[in-house]
């Protein structure tokens, strides 16, 4: 049997154990299926022409053709000499011994306009990123040359080239890197750091891209208290709220407003009325079980376009999806902060990129061994936050909380920097076997 460990790989006392009563008539579903139920429903924002620079993180809604190629030109790799190769053909690439010398007939910097005259026998002075004089085929660095004086490797009047260079050797070729009208970038790509600065050296300054979802965040739960303010019997810190407007930056979104709330299922309703025309996707916490004071999911029954489900995810199973009248999208996640983290993770990132057009909506799975076993959970996904460690460029995971009692343990889940992910029909996870994981500390 697999070892089973608690947050510091140590075996524990059994924590409080997960809930697993099924309420009569709700169906539990597979999270793929509730993850395509959203996907097939939830509207794609509009595009808009937007400047490059505001544009950081954005999904691109068209493909993107260079205006021009990259190089722009055919220009120098190095500060030294544009020469013709045939000058130096004498020898061999390699020590010209005795050196040749070159007349300098001018010089090249990088912005200079100029394409002076390179007769046989003559070198001009060039830059990094000059462009190569017409006549030129080659650039020798200065350090494989000599000048008139000592102490200024420079040639005045005429230089010395100690080493023969390949022809075309230093020279960056016009379009070697993209050839001009090529597609640079595609609807669907995220536009990060160096996709942004691919498409500004090709000469592009705006893009077709979607916009950022506006969200809102709901916390509901009436033993919330506010950061600093007094606990008393039943009363515990709100940490849902930071949680989900931290998760939405990691995601390059700014949360339209943050708000927490009682469990007051008239002022929830009035809430949602209020913030509906005004956002694209609305993102609760809490109420969604079948208690009496679950308001989220009562407030939501009227709604006819919005389903409360079961998924077959440990944690994260009670959840409500779908289409408000008053026109946002709804996820009212469960209370429970790692439940409500890993389904924020599970469905709203594929969702929020789905809305932008993204083509890739998960994070990618990369394989860790597990470093301790754990036991999973029999039907379910099991989506257990680990830490993660390289040994020798390996991915290596250990649970950071104990698996028997994950949904609630919000401590340890704030050390996990993934979550290992082992499919319902899988069950135990024993040392020493792969599994999958995908990372989340940023
Ligand atoms: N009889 C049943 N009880 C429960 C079931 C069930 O199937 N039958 N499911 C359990 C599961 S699984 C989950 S998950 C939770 C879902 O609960 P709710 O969405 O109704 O969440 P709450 O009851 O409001 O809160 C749960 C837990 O999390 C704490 N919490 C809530 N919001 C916050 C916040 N913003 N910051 C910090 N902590 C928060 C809350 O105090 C509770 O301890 O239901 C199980 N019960
Ligand atoms: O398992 Mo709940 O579904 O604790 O999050």
């Amino acid at each position: 049997m697999a070892e089973t460990a608690g947050p510091a790989g140590e075996p524990t006392a059994a924590p409080a154990a997960e809930p697993t009563a099924e309420p009569a008539g709700e169906r539990t579903i597979a999270p793929d299926q509730h993850l395509a139920w959203i996907l097939a429903r939830i509207p794609r924002l509009a595009p808009a022409e937007v400047p490059l620079r505001d544009a950081h993180g954005l999904i691109l809604a068209a493909d993107v053709a260079a205006p021009h190629a990259l190089p722009l030109w055919d220009n120098s790799a190095m500060d030294g000499y544009a020469v013709r190769a045939a000058d130096l053909a004498a020898a061999a690439p390699g020590v010209l011994d005795p050196p040749v010398s070159l007349r300098v007939v001018g010089e090249v910097a990088a912005g200079s306009p100029d394409d002076p005259e390179l007769p046989p026998g003559t070198a001009v002075r060039i830059m990094t990123g000059a462009p190569i004089p017409s006549a030129a085929d080659t650039v020798v660095p200065v350090e494989h040359t000599r000048g008139e004086e000592p102490g200024d490797p420079w040639g005045r009047d005429t230089v010395e080239i100690l080493r023969a260079p390949v022809r075309g050797a230093n020279v960056r070729v016009r379009g070697e890197d993209v050839a001009a009208n090529s597609i640079l970038a595609r609807a669907g790509d995220p536009l990060g750091a160096r996709r942004l600065a691919a498409l500004a050296a090709a000469g592009v300054s705006s893009a077709r891209v979607r916009a950022r979802p506006r969200v809102a965040v709901i916390a509901t739960g009436s033993e919330l208290r506010g950061p600093g303010e007094p606990l008393t019997r039943g009363q515990i810190p709100e940490s849902n709220s930071l949680l989900l407007a931290a998760l939405l930056a990691e995601h390059g979104i700014v949360a339209e407003s943050v708000t927490v709330s009682a469990d007051d299922a008239a002022a929830f309703r009035a809430r949602l009325a209020a913030l509906a025309p005004t956002v694209d996707v609305i993102i609760t916490t809490g109420g969604v079980g079948p208690g009496r004071h679950d308001i989220a999911r009562i407030a939501l029954e009227s709604e006819p376009d919005v389903r409360a489900v079961r998924v077959a995810v440990r944690p994260g199973q009670p959840q409500c999806a779908g289409a408000l009248r008053g026109g946002a999208w709804i996820f009212a996640l469960p209370g429970n902060p790692v439940s409500a983290a890993v389904s924020f993770e599970l469905f709203v990132v594929p969702a929020l990129r789905h809305v932008q057009g993204a083509h890739e909506l998960e994070r990618p799975r990369l394989a860790a061994t597990a470093e301790l076993g754990w036991r999973g959970v029999a039907g379910r996904l099991q989506v257990l936050p680990v830490r993660i460690a390289t040994e020798a460029g390996q991915l290596r995971c250990r649970p950071a909380v104990d698996p028997r009692g994950v949904s609630h343990a919000v401590g340890g889940h704030g050390g996990a920097d993934g979550y290992a992910l082992v499919g319902a029909e899988r069950g135990d996870v024993a040392p020493g076997e792969r599994v999958d994981v995908i990372l989340v500390g940023t």
